[in-house]
């Protein structure tokens, strides 16, 4: 009992020590004065009347590195810089944070490619890549091609009054996975599926305050805990469970039939999808080998992390052409010079097209905000230094294990320092006249992080950059784009960042002549 005693106590101190540390550490970066206690700095970040009304002006005031407030006093660190980024990406010391590792729990499978750590993530990344090289993405073309045309007859009938384009895209970039996934179209997912779906999408947009502290409360329960509160029946949490079951019962089905077909032979060489190249034994590196069932569970994160991540990347790209009709004769005019050839040449070799593809994903990085915690005490290293709130500068931040860091993408994205003083501005030319600097290099595609980068990259970013071209050719080569004068339309981040309208539905609607 003595020895119990004194033994607890020192836990306790120790306990109490470290958390004053972790506490200290971060307590020296300066940041903006908190307006409540309760939701801390988070409704300005996330519920602000234009996405980046305080962030933006918070990185001018403080610099690529500043403290926020969480929910209930938590201590959080904004990060924009670049070299600390690309730390962060590709470190083993971060991994998702409890509110975003919640959501993906609740979404997809636990043994989805998202959700799953180590070496079991190294062996899926390895066998999911067989369908995402460039080679792999280069086969979809035609897939793309023809859901590009079907968006374009949407758009011929609609002519004349504005369209929302937000569905239309929405259900276009989940018929291109799909066909390219497992050769399903809308049709073949069923009328459950694709409503479900869409009360997905619309559970993001319809984000709140009390969502927010519901979603930090969450985040402090325990595991166990946490499994039980996802069986409660409300609505959302029904959303949720439905379309974790349906992208199973869809991913169970396909490999069924793909399994049967080989049985009896019927298996052809030609429209060879994701899945079929997953399950032929000749293809895959047995190392890596996915299994049945984990194979099935990688149809929800396929289905559903590509398709709004695009569709709305393309609809601020409309959006952007329809604010910037010069911009848009001009990209017009490269599509129509290229014509057919761009299918033949490549669309790399189209010098505005991939300008205007790079400047809206600077401009609009679906995962805008990303939320890590440090599993272990570690040093984020720092491009730029930092001035403490006692006056040193520092190149460097430590952290401890379970601080929460928010990875600011989209005000990387916007740092002037990097992308020119105008970089709050549409301007497609920046990447063609040598604006940019030539910086670290911290993502995949032209040094941006709307991708990440690291081992969790995302998986489907060369699939996203020719679905973008060859969507953005057919359209933008067929029809004229300009803002209709229904409503002012602003942007808003909620999982992703996405269109709003004044009423708070997500929407887009554009006035679109066909040429
Ligand atoms: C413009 C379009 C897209 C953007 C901006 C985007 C962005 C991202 C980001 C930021 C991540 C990292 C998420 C995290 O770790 O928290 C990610 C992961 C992922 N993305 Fe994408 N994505 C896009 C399109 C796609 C497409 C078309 C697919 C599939 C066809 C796809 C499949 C995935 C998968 C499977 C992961 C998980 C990778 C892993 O954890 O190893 N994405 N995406």
């Amino acid at each position: 009992m003595h020895y119990g005693t004194a033994f607890a106590g020192l836990i306790l101190i120790l306990l109490m020590y470290l958390s004053l540390r972790r506490r200290s550490i971060v307590r020296n970066i300066r940041g903006p004065a908190c307006p409540s206690w309760v939701f801390g700095h988070m409704l300005q970040l996330l519920l602000p009347p234009q996405y980046g009304d305080y962030e933006f002006i918070w990185q001018k005031l403080y610099g690529p590195v500043y403290r926020l407030k969480g929910c209930f006093g938590q201590d959080r660190l904004m990060i924009s810089d670049p070299l600390a980024l690309q730390y962060m990406v590709n470190s083993p010391h971060f991994d998702h944070g409890p509110i975003l590792e919640n959501g993906i729990n609740l979404m997809f499978d636990e043994n989805c490619v998202l959700a799953v750590k180590g070496e079991t993530h190294k062996r899926f990344r390895a066998a999911l890549n067989i369908g995402f090289t460039a080679a792999a993405v280069r086969n979809y073309q035609p897939v793309f091609e023809r859901v590009a045309q079907g968006v374009a007859e949407q758009f011929k009938e609609a002519s004349g009054s504005p369209l929302d384009i937000c569905p239309v895209l929405s259900d276009a970039t989940l018929n291109a996975i799909g066909q390219a996934t497992f050769d399903y179209s809308t049709e073949d997912f069923g009328e459950e599926f694709v409503a479900n779906n869409a009360r997905i999408m619309a559970l993001s947009y319809g984000q709140s305050a009390v969502q927010i502290l519901g979603e930090a409360v969450g985040a402090r329960l325990t595991k166990w805990a946490w499994r039980a509160a996802i069986h409660l029946p409300t609505a959302t949490f029904k959303v949720l469970r439905t379309a974790k079951y349906l992208a199973h019962q869809i991913g169970h089905h396909v490999v069924q039939k793909k399994l049967d077909a080989a049985q009896q032979g019927l298996e052809t060489d030609s429209d060879i999808d994701i899945f079929d190249m997953l399950l032929n034994p000749n293809r895959s590196d047995k190392k890596s080998a996915l299994s049945r069932d984990e194979i099935v569970a990688q149809t929800g994160i396929l289905l559903i992390g590509g398709q709004d991540t695009a569709a709305n990347t393309m609809t601020f790209g409309l959006l952007e052409l329809a604010r910037n009709p010069e911009f848009q004769d001009q990209l017009r005019a490269e599509i129509h010079a290229t014509g057919t050839a761009s299918a033949i040449l490549g669309y790399d070799s189209m010098p505005l097209l991939n300008a205007f593809i790079k400047e809206t994903l600077r401009l609009y990085p679906a995962a805008a905000l990303s939320e890590r915690i440090a599993i272990q005490d570690t040093v984020i290293p720092l491009m730029d230094s930092l001035k403490t709130s006692t006056g040193e500068l520092t190149k460097h931040i430590r952290v401890g294990k379970g601080q929460i860091v928010i990875m600011a993408v989209a005000s990387y994205q916007r740092l002037e320092s990097l992308w020119g003083e105008d970089a709050h501005k549409f301007r497609p030319s920046r990447w063609i006249d040598g604006t940019i600097s030539k910086g670290q290099a911290v993502g995949p595609y032209a040094n941006l992080l709307a991708f990440f980068g690291g081992p969790g990259v995302c998986l489907g970013w060369r699939f996203a950059i020719l679905e973008m071209q060859v969507f953005f050719c057919e359209l933008v080569g067929r029809f004229s784009f300009a803002l209709s004068e229904d409503d002012f339309i602003r942007t808003r981040f909620a999982g992703t960042l996405m269109p709003i309208m004044s009423d708070g539905q997500k929407a887009a609607p554009l006035c679109i002549t066909p040429l």
